[in-house]
C-alpha cells in the first residue's frame, strides 16, 4: 500500500463529491432555469454575496455559499443544479433573514437580497425574484440592525486636488447634510467625528461597486481616507456636476440650489448627488424619504479634533473603549432614543455660536426652575418611542404593524406634551406647542384601524379590527362561520352516525379529516371517502368537508391579502406625513436633551456659564464633571481656574501682549502646573477642556461660576501610545501631535498640554517642552494649561508676562504624602516620583537607592535657564 493510498486525503468534509464553487467557471448551459437566473443576478453584483430566496428558505450558492457557511459558521452543503451537477450550497430559514444578515453586514459585507415577488403557488413556470434590498453597513433601516443610542451615517467624499466635498446621511432618520472645505486634514476630521458605517468613494477603480472592509486598502482610495471605515467603490458619473445637480433639483422638487445653501459648492453638490444615487441604487423597491439637504460649514461649530475627543473620553473612555465613565454616559439622562442620539450629536459638534447656546440655556434654566415641568415632561417623554426611525421606516416599506402602533402611540402623546408647555418660555419648549392637526389625525387613523398588539408578520392577517372595512368583515364573518360548521361537525356526525368516538381533526398534508377507530369503521357512512387508514384508526372526508376546507383557506388567504393591503395604505399615509413627523422628532429630541441636563443640573449642582466673546475663562470652583459622579459625594475637590484677559478680538492690538503683564498673575494665558504624580494635574486639565466643552453645548456646568469666552477649537495632547498599527513610537506621535497644535491653534483656542518630550533624552525633552510653551504664550497666545513634571518650565513665568505657575499640593508627612488635590499659585518643587514608586510596591531596596541616586543627581545637575538670553 502507498503512503497516499494510506493516509486519508485531506477533504472538506461538508462539500460532498467537489460541487461547483464558482459562478465564472460552471458551464451556464448546464444549469438548470433557477440557477441560471441565481447567476445573472449574481453577475451584476460581483462583490455582494447574494441571498436568493427558495420557498421558506434565503439561499446562496456556489462562492458565496462557501463565504457565508464560513462567516455565519452554518453547514457547507451542496444542491442539484441541472445537468451541471452540484453547487456548494448554504442556507437560512426567510424569517430569520434579518438576523443573518446583520452578521455579515457587521462584518463589512453587501448583501443583496433577491425575494420572490410572486405567489409561488401562481406562479407559471420559474417563481419571479427580483432583488428587493442590497444591504449595506451605511444604508441600513431594520431596528435590529441599528442601534438606538446613535446615528448610523453613510458618507460620500469627492476630492479634487486639497479640496473636499462631505455629504452625509442617516437613512433610517433621513438627516441629511454636505459641506465642502479645503484642507484634507480637516475631510479626516470630519469623518472621524461623524465615524460613518460607510463611505461611498467615487473611483475609476477597475473594481467598481466592491466594498473595502475596515483596514482593507486600495490605490484606489485617496490618502487622507482614514482606514478604519468601510468603503464603497463607485463610478465617477454620478458624482459629475452633471448629474449630482439635477439628480438634487429632482429630489427636492427645486429650480435651484440656492434654498438648500449649497449652489455655489461645487463639491458639495456632487458629493450629495452621488450620494442619494448611491441609496437609490440601494433601496431598490420603496423611495428613501430624506430631509430637505442642509448645507453647513465645519467653522460654524467648535472644532474637537479626533485625538482631543479620544482624551476628553468625550463618547469613549481610552482605557478600555467604553462608554461607562465617558463624558456621554455622564451626562446623559434623556428619556427617548431620539434625545440620546442628539445628545451625542451636540457633543460632537458643539456651538461657537452665543446666540445658540443662550436658547438652549434659557431653556434648561427655565426647566431647573419649573421642577413639576420638568419631571412631567420627563414621564411623557419616557412613552414616546424612536419616532424618526419609525416613520423612516414606515416611509421606505420597512416598517410592520408593531412600528405602526408604536407610531401611533407616540403620536398621540404630542397633544399631551404640547399641553405640558403651553406657558413655557423658552424657544425649545414653545417649538412642542404647536402639534400638526395631520399627526393627531393620523394617530387616530392608525389606533382606530390597527389591534393594540398586532403580530409582527404583516401578510398573515390579524392586524386590523373589525368594523374598518365592510369587505373585511364580511370576509372574516364568512371564514368564521365556516370554521364555526366544521366545529359543529364532530357533534352532529357523532349524532348521525352513534359513533361517541368520532373527531375531527387537522393535518397539513389531508386538511381537515374524521377520524374513526378501526374497530367502528363498518358503522361509516357511504359519503365517507377514506384516506388514510392508521393502526388503530381510519381517516375520512367528505365532499362538503372539503368544500368548506376549501372556503376556508381561499377566504383566509383573501382575507389576509387585504389585510395586508389595507395595512400598506395606512404605512403609505404615514410615509407621506414623514416631514412632518421628523420635524416634530427633532423638536422633541431637543426638548428630551434639554430636560436631561436640566435634570442632571439640579442633581449635580451646576451652574448657568456666562458666555462671552471675549478670551477669559473664568471657573470658580469647577469639578471633573465624571470623576465627580465616580467618587462618593463630597469627595470632590473644587478648584478653580483663570485664563486669558478678557479683552474682546476687535480690542485686540499688539500691544495687548504687553499689557498682558498686569494681568499675567490672575489671568494668565498659558499656566504651567506641576505636582507629584497622581496628584491631580491630569485631572484638572481635562475639567477645564470638558466644561469649556458643556458649556459650548449649551449645558450648565459643574463649577460654583463660570465666565467663559468662547473657543474655536478645542486641542489637547494627553500622555502617548505607540502607534503601532502606523508604526509610529510614542515619541513621534506625540511631536505630530504636538505639531498639530502649533500648526493650527489660534488665540481663540483652548489647548491643554499633558507632559511634552518625556518620551526622549531629558535635555532634548525638556528643550522641546520650554520651546512649545514659548511658541504658545507669545506667537499664538491659545489659552493654555501646561502640565509637566519639567519644573525648571516654571523658570518661564519669570521671564514671559503672561505665563503663570500653578501647583497641585500634597501634605508631606514623615512617612507618607497626603494628596490635596487643590491647585494653588506656584511651582512645586519635587516630583515625589520615589514616593509613588513605594506607593505602588517596588521592592524598599529599588527605592532606597532610587533616593541615593537622586541625592548624587541633584547635587551635580545644573540646568540653568537663563534662555532668554540665548539669542
Ligand atoms: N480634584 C480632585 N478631587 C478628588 N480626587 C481627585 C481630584 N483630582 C484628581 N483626583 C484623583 O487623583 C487621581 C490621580 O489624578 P491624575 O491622574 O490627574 O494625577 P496626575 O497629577 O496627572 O498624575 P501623573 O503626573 O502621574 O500623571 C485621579 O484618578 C482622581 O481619582
Amino acid at each position: 500500500m502507498t503512503a497516499s493510498q494510506s493516509e486519508p486525503q485531506p477533504t472538506e468534509p461538508n462539500i460532498p463529491a467537489a460541487p461547483h464553487v464558482d459562478t465564472q467557471l460552471v458551464d451556464r448551459s448546464k444549469l438548470s432555469k433557477m440557477y441560471q437566473h441565481y447567476v445573472e443576478v449574481k453577475d451584476k453584483h460581483p462583490h455582494a454575496l447574494l441571498l436568493y430566496r427558495v420557498g421558506d428558505f434565503f439561499e446562496t450558492f456556489f462562492q458565496d455559499a462557501v463565504t457565508v457557511s464560513r462567516e455565519l459558521e452554518l453547514v457547507l452543503t451542496s444542491k442539484h443544479a441541472g445537468e451541471v451537477g452540484r453547487v456548494a450550497m448554504t442556507g437560512v430559514p426567510h424569517h430569520a433573514w434579518e438576523r443573518y444578515t446583520t452578521q455579515l453586514v457587521e462584518k463589512g459585507y453587501a448583501v443583496v437580497i433577491c425575494d420572490q415577488v410572486e405567489d409561488a403557488s401562481e406562479a407559471v413556470g420559474l417563481v419571479k425574484r427580483e432583488v428587493t434590498r442590497i444591504l449595506t453597513p451605511g444604508t441600513l433601516l431594520e431596528e435590529g440592525m441599528l442601534k438606538s443610542s446613535r446615528n448610523n451615517y453613510l458618507a460620500a467624499v469627492v476630492i479634487a486636488v486639497n479640496h473636499w466635498g462631505l455629504a452625509y446621511a442617516d437613512i433610517s432618520t433621513g438627516e441629511f447634510l454636505t459641506t465642502q472645505g479645503s484642507d484634507l486634514e480637516h475631510l479626516t476630521q470630519e469623518l472621524m467625528r461623524l465615524q460613518p458605517s460607510e463611505v461611498v468613494v467615487p473611483t475609476n477603480a477597475p473594481d467598481l461597486g466592491s466594498l473595502l472592509r475596515p483596514g482593507e486598502t486600495s490605490p484606489h482610495l485617496p490618502q487622507c481616507l482614514p482606514p478604519s471605515f468601510c468603503y464603497s467603490l463607485r463610478s465617477q458619473v454620478p458624482f459629475s456636476q452633471g448629474e449630482a445637480r439635477p439628480k438634487l433639483l429632482e429630489k427636492f422638487k427645486l429650480r435651484s440650489l440656492e434654498g438648500l445653501g449649497c449652489d455655489h459648492l461645487p463639491l458639495a453638490v456632487r458629493a450629495a448627488g452621488g450620494l442619494l444615487e448611491y441609496v437609490e441604487d440601494m433601496q431598490r423597491v420603496n423611495p428613501v424619504v430624506l430631509q430637505r439637504l442642509r448645507t453647513y460649514t465645519i467653522t460654524d461649530y467648535l472644532i474637537v479634533d479626533n485625538q482631543t475627543r479620544r482624551n476628553l473620553e468625550i463618547t469613549q473612555t481610552v482605557r478600555d473603549g467604553t462608554f461607562h465613565g465617558s463624558l456621554l454616559w455622564a451626562l446623559d439622562r434623556s428619556s427617548t432614543a431620539m434625545g440620546g442620539r442628539a445628545l451625542r450629536r451636540w457633543l460632537l459638534q458643539p456651538l461657537i455660536d452665543i446666540k445658540g447656546i443662550g436658547a438652549r440655556q434659557n431653556t434648561i434654566e427655565e426647566l431647573m426652575e419649573n421642577t413639576p415641568l420638568r419631571q412631567d415632561l420627563r414621564q411623557l417623554l419616557r412613552q414616546i418611542y424612536d419616532l424618526e426611525r419609525l416613520t423612516g421606516r414606515a416611509a421606505s416599506g420597512t416598517a410592520n404593524a408593531k412600528d405602526l402602533v408604536a407610531l401611533a402611540d407616540s403620536l398621540s402623546r404630542l397633544p399631551q406634551l404640547s399641553h405640558l408647555v403651553i406657558d413655557a418660555r423658552s424657544p425649545f419648549l414653545k417649538a412642542l406647542q404647536r402639534v400638526p392637526v395631520e399627526l393627531s389625525e393620523l394617530a387616530q387613523k392608525l389606533h382606530a384601524h390597527l389591534v393594540e398588539s398586532p403580530p409582527i408578520h404583516i401578510k398573515e392577517g390579524g392586524l386590523i379590527r373589525p368594523g374598518m372595512n365592510p369587505q373585511l368583515d364580511e370576509r372574516k364573518a364568512t371564514v368564521e362561520s365556516d370554521q364555526q360548521w366544521i366545529a359543529n361537525l364532530e357533534v352532529d356526525e357523532r349524532a348521525k352516525t352513534g359513533i361517541p368516538t368520532l373527531k375531527v381533526g387537522f393535518n397539513k398534508t389531508f386538511g381537515y379529516y374524521i377520524s374513526i377507530s378501526r374497530s367502528k369503521s363498518d358503522q361509516v357512512p357511504d359519503n365517507y371517502i377514506r384516506k388514510q387508514t392508521l393502526t388503530n384508526e381510519e381517516r375520512y372526508i367528505t365532499p362538503e368537508l372539503k368544500e368548506r376546507e376549501a372556503r376556508i383557506l381561499t377566504a383566509r388567504d383573501d382575507l389576509n391579502q387585504l389585510e395586508y393591503e389595507i395595512f400598506v395604505e395606512l404605512r403609505e399615509e404615514v410615509g407621506e406625513q414623514a416631514e412632518i413627523i421628523r420635524n416634530i422628532s427633532r423638536a422633541v429630541a431637543a426638548a428630551d436633551v434639554l430636560c436631561g441636563l436640566a435634570e442632571l443640573a439640579v442633581q449635580q449642582g451646576y451652574c448657568r456659564p456666562q458666555m462671552v466673546e471675549g478670551r477669559g475663562i473664568m471657573i470658580v470652583d469647577g469639578r471633573h464633571p465624571v470623576v465627580e459622579q465616580s467618587l462618593p459625594a463630597g469627595f470632590f475637590v473644587p478648584n478653580s481656574t483663570q485664563l486669558g484677559r478678557e479683552e474682546t478680538f476687535a480690542e485686540r492690538a499688539p500691544s495687548a501682549y504687553h499689557r498682558g503683564a498686569e494681568d499675567a498673575e490672575e489671568r494668565p494665558d498659558l499656566v504651567i502646573l506641576t505636582g507629584p504624580n497622581a496628584s491631580g494635574k491630569s485631572c484638572y486639565l481635562r475639567q477645564v477642556g470638558l466644561i469649556q466643552l458643556m458649556a459650548q453645548i449649551g449645558s450648565f456646568v459643574p463649577a460654583r461660576l463660570a465666565r467663559l469666552g468662547v473657543c474655536d477649537r478645542i486641542f489637547t495632547r494627553v500622555g502617548a501610545v505607540d502607534d503601532l498599527a502606523t508604526g509610529q513610537s510614542t515619541f513621534m506621535v506625540e511631536m505630530n501631535e504636538t505639531a498639530n497644535i502649533l500648526n493650527h491653534a489660534t488665540a481663540k483656542s483652548l489647548v491643554l498640554l499633558d507632559e511634552i518630550g518625556r518620551g526622549t533624552a531629558t535635555f532634548d525633552g525638556l528643550s522641546i517642552a520650554w520651546a512649545v510653551a514659548e511658541y504658545i504664550a507669545v506667537d499664538i497666545r491659545a489659552r493654555t494649561i501646561f502640565a509637566t513634571h519639567y519644573h525648571e518650565l516654571n523658570e518661564l513665568a519669570s521671564i514671559l508676562p503672561n505665563v503663570a505657575n500653578y501647583q497641585v499640593t500634597v501634605k508631606e508627612l514623615p512617612d507618607r504624602i497626603i494628596f490635596l488635590h487643590q491647585v494653588q499659585p506656584g511651582g512645586a518643587d519635587k516630583s515625589y516620583g520615589i514616593e509613588a514608586g513605594r506607593l505602588a510596591g517596588l521592592p524598599d531596596v529599588v527605592i532606597q537607592r532610587a533616593k541615593q541616586v537622586m541625592g548624587q543627581i541633584e547635587k551635580h545637575s545644573k540646568i540653568a535657564m537663563g534662555l532668554q538670553n540665548m539669542d
